[in-house]
């Protein structure tokens, strides 16, 4: 990115309800560690919150009690409407199984799912799916994935770990540090959105 930047670009992380997402709040501190100009928010599905302590993380995390919680009058803002205005660009790290089915098919009954609903196409989109390996391995995922694909988001591939569950395969996030790599690459090589 050329010049002075004029404030961070802004990162919005999804997380879903894989296991991955033990790694959220480490892949927030890493993208602070590389780049303190980011500005980051982070929107949790319900079920993602099981996996880590929303309320450790020194930023941002917007969940479902978030969405309408101030809402009054039909003059005031809707959630998923700033924030997709607000982001740069997008993470879905970890996508589970179940989101990744919701988003294949436009469902939005959470505030994440109705912010990819509502995401300018022109903005990237990146998702790092995490499931267990049978999952993976059924036919539904490949078809699901290319169908994401077909919509410009960018995939972020798993890899083979041992899984949360002790089966050893693919379906493991990708590591941290990859994710992190990906983002960076978006961030260094994007002109600032007026
Ligand atoms: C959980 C973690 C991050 C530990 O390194 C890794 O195994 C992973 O991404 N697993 C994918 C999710 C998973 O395991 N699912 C649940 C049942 S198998």
């Amino acid at each position: 990115m050329s010049g002075p930047t004029v404030g961070g670009r802004k990162v919005l992380i999804g997380c879903t309800g894989s296991v991955a997402a033990i790694k959220v709040p480490i892949l927030v501190q890493e993208l602070v560690n590389i780049d303190d100009q980011l500005e980051i928010k982070v929107v949790a599905t319900e079920k993602a919150l099981n996996f880590f302590d929303h309320k450790s993380l020194q930023i941002p995390v917007l969940t479902e009690a978030d969405e309408w919680k101030d809402w009054k009058t039909v003059s005031d803002p809707i959630l998923h409407i700033e924030l997709r205005r607000w982001a740069d660009l997008m993470v879905i790290a970890p996508l589970d199984a179940n989101t990744l089915a919701k988003l294949t098919h436009g469902i939005c009954d959470n505030l994440l799912t109705c912010v990819v609903r509502a995401w300018d196409l022109k903005r990237p989109l990146l998702f790092a799916p995490a499931m267990n390996t049978h999952m993976w391995n059924h036919p539904l995922t490949s078809q699901q994935i290319d169908k994401l694909k077909s919509f410009g988001y960018k995939e972020i591939p798993c890899i083979r770990k041992k899984l949360a569950c002790g089966d050893d395969g693919f379906g493991a996030m990708a590591e941290v540090s990859t994710i992190v790599t990906k983002i960076m690459d978006i961030v260094h090589s994007t002109v600032p959105l007026t």
